[in-house]
């Protein structure tokens, strides 16, 4: 389980994300989504312990992510959108690694799973630095589930990813929630957002513009269903950007005016 409540980050004076506030429960699988410096990263940096809230509390499976960061860390894999490997490892020897420090029960066989589900089994004993973005992501991808972690944290999951290994790769993240585990993405892939996720908040510069599972959303915008794009997340999620800009107009005009007749 997830639970962020009213997560504030400033960077000086620059709100990155403000008040933010959502619970992932088990066997779901949450998407935060939102354009260009929205604040996602922000926000999974602080659930993952690399970036200290300014105010707000972020827990993990029960443990607050800063008061108790080890019990927290023990219970979460990790993959972030530029993942950093040892590349003097061989990807054996890296996930060997990590299957000793969370003493992973037949690490050995399960490696080697792994490596053929991802069709890296020719390249296991080879460095890591002679691997292609996109195998490096896989490795990554490995490492992060190795250990079964009862929650999954993930940013940006399917950048070099090949079409296939993007397809494994969603239906990894659902089965992980069909069997009781939580996890928590972002993307700017809206089709695999809507394929995959139960729940969505939709953020801009910081700002909740919308929050809950593909109905709640579609009520909230009133994007029918029906029509060639009529009920896609594309729609809504567009719709959401384009009242906030509305919104932004309409309070900039009317500080204007505000502003002539003073
Ligand atoms: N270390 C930092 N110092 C100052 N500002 C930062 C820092 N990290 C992030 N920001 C700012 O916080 C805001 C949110 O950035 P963040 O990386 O969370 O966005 P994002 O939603 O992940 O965007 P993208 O989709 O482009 O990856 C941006 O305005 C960014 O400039």
């Amino acid at each position: 389980m997830i639970e962020v409540s009213g997560y504030t980050k400033r960077y000086g004076r620059h709100e990155a994300v403000s008040n933010l506030s959502f619970t992932v429960q088990p066997g779901a699988v949450f998407g935060l989504l939102g354009s260009n410096g929205a604040g996602k990263t922000t926000t999974i940096r602080a659930l993952v312990g690399l970036t200290r809230p300014t105010s707000g509390t972020v827990r993990v499976a029960g443990f607050d992510v800063w008061r108790d960061p080890v019990k927290a860390k023990a219970a979460f894999g990790y993959i972030p959108d530029r993942p950093y490997l040892y590349g003097k490892l061989t990807a054996r020897e890296l996930l060997r690694f990590v299957g000793q420090l969370y003493q992973v029960p037949d690490a050995d066989s399960e490696i080697d799973r792994w490596l053929e589900f991802f069709r890296l089994t020719d390249f296991g004993n080879e460095l890591i630095e002679t691997y292609s973005h996109g195998m490096r992501q896989k490795v990554a991808i490995i490492a992060a589930l190795l250990p079964d972690p009862p929650v999954l944290i993930v940013d940006e999951p399917m950048v070099g990813l090949d079409p296939h290994a993007a397809r494994q790769v969603r239906d990894l993240f659902r089965s992980h929630a069909d069997r009781g585990r939580t996890v928590l993405l972002t993307t700017h892939s809206l089709p695999v957002a809507e394929a995959v996720c139960d729940r969505l908040v939709v953020l801009d510069r910081g700002k909740v513009l919308g929050e809950g599972s593909m109905d709640d959303l579609r009520a909230r915008t009133g994007t029918e269903a029906g029509g060639v794009h009529g009920d896609s997340l594309e729609r809504i999620f567009f719709r959401l950007l384009e009242d906030e800009l509305e919104e932004q107009r309409r309070v900039r005009e009317e500080a204007g005016v505000a502003g002539v007749g003073a």
